[in-house]
């Protein structure tokens, strides 16, 4: 009888849920510098199990340079990166398998076609929801024979996105992944993270600079400034837990140092200042904020955003 060639099988991860009570990201303190540029200083994050995490920053804030550190794929100058609690640099492969990632510009084995670009990378992960992968492709309109280098690039992200999911990862990184989808394909992968969140417990976390999609998906958000993750908040406390003061030129000169819970300051022309001040649950706003002239206002999220990245 002739043998019959069989496709090479990943052998199955052994299950270890030892670490699922870690957090799924813990970045601290992470430098890092190209070419003498300084373009992370001190960097920390942190995502729960569960959460949806946007982090949002300009461009050149060092988002990118972030996820890569912590997914391992560069080395820090100086700090530390874990995935549920192990180095980023010496990450074993039962975390590998339960975690999904997709680039900035996806650009993997181009010279494949879709189709044949999902078989082969099913075979390496013991979880692939192959019925996932076909029922997507169809439904977002993804020919199974093009080559992946004759894609647009908003088709690439997607089949991209599609592959990352495919393996039902515990933790999902996505940098970027609506830069090149036009609205409805925003909206049905935003809708696809949320549910898998919330059906799934998967812990993502997404890079962007378009407020709207962290409103529409996430939970948490993590704004990004020079190299530094400058706040972090839950997105349902935010406008409990933040005001912008309008301090008048007067009473900005006698204000010597930080104020308690200061995040932003902003010079105005006209000698006032615009401060940001966060407070913990429970706890009372600075005294500044009912001084004489002081004005206060509760922000949106876009509102913050403007403030913290001036
Ligand atoms: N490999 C590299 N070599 C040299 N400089 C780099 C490298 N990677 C990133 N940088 C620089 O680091 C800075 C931050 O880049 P990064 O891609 O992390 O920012 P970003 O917030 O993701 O930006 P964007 O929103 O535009 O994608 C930029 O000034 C960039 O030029």
């Amino acid at each position: 009888m002739n043998a019959v060639a069989q496709p090479a099988v990943a052998p199955a991860v052994p299950l270890d849920l030892s670490f699922a009570m870690e957090p799924p990201i813990s970045v601290r303190g992470v430098d890092k510098r190209y070419d003498g540029q300084t373009v992370l200083a001190g960097a920390n994050l942190q995502l729960e199990p569960g959460a949806v995490l946007g982090l949002i920053g300009r461009n050149g804030a060092g988002k990118s340079t972030l996820i890569r550190i912590l997914l391992g794929l560069v080395e820090p100058d100086a700090g530390q990166a874990h995935i549920w609690g192990q180095r980023s640099l010496m990450l074993d492969d039962a975390r590998k398998a339960r975690l999904g990632y997709v680039p900035q510009q996806p650009e993997a084995l181009p010279w494949l076609k879709v189709g044949d670009m999902m078989d082969f990378i099913g075979r390496f992960y013991p979880r692939w929801d192959a019925a996932f992968v076909t029922a997507t492709l169809d439904r977002w309109g993804l020919p199974t024979n093009k080559v992946l280098a004759k894609l647009s690039p908003g088709e690439r992200q997607r089949v991209a996105i599609i592959r990352a999911l495919a393996p039902r990862p515990e933790l999902l990184v996505l940098d970027e992944p609506a830069a090149a989808l036009d609205p409805v394909a925003r909206r049905e992968l935003l809708r696809e993270i949320a549910q898998r969140a919330g059906e799934s417990g998967t812990s993502v976390l997404f890079s962007t600079h378009i407020v709207s999609d962290l409103e529409r998906a996430a939970s948490h958000v993590a704004f990004m400034h020079e190299g530094r993750v400058v706040l972090q908040t839950e997105l349902d406390t935010l406008k409990e837990r933040h005001l912008r003061l309008r301090v008048p030129a007067s009473a900005a000169a006698q204000l010597v140092g930080r104020v308690p819970g200061e995040v932003a300051r902003r010079a105005l022309p006209d000698g006032a200042l615009s401060l940001v001040v966060v407070r913990d649950e429970g706890v009372a706003w600075p005294a500044l904020v009912t001084a004489p002239g002081v004005h206060a206002d509760v922000l949106s999220l876009e509102d913050l955003f403007v403030e913290v990245a001036e």
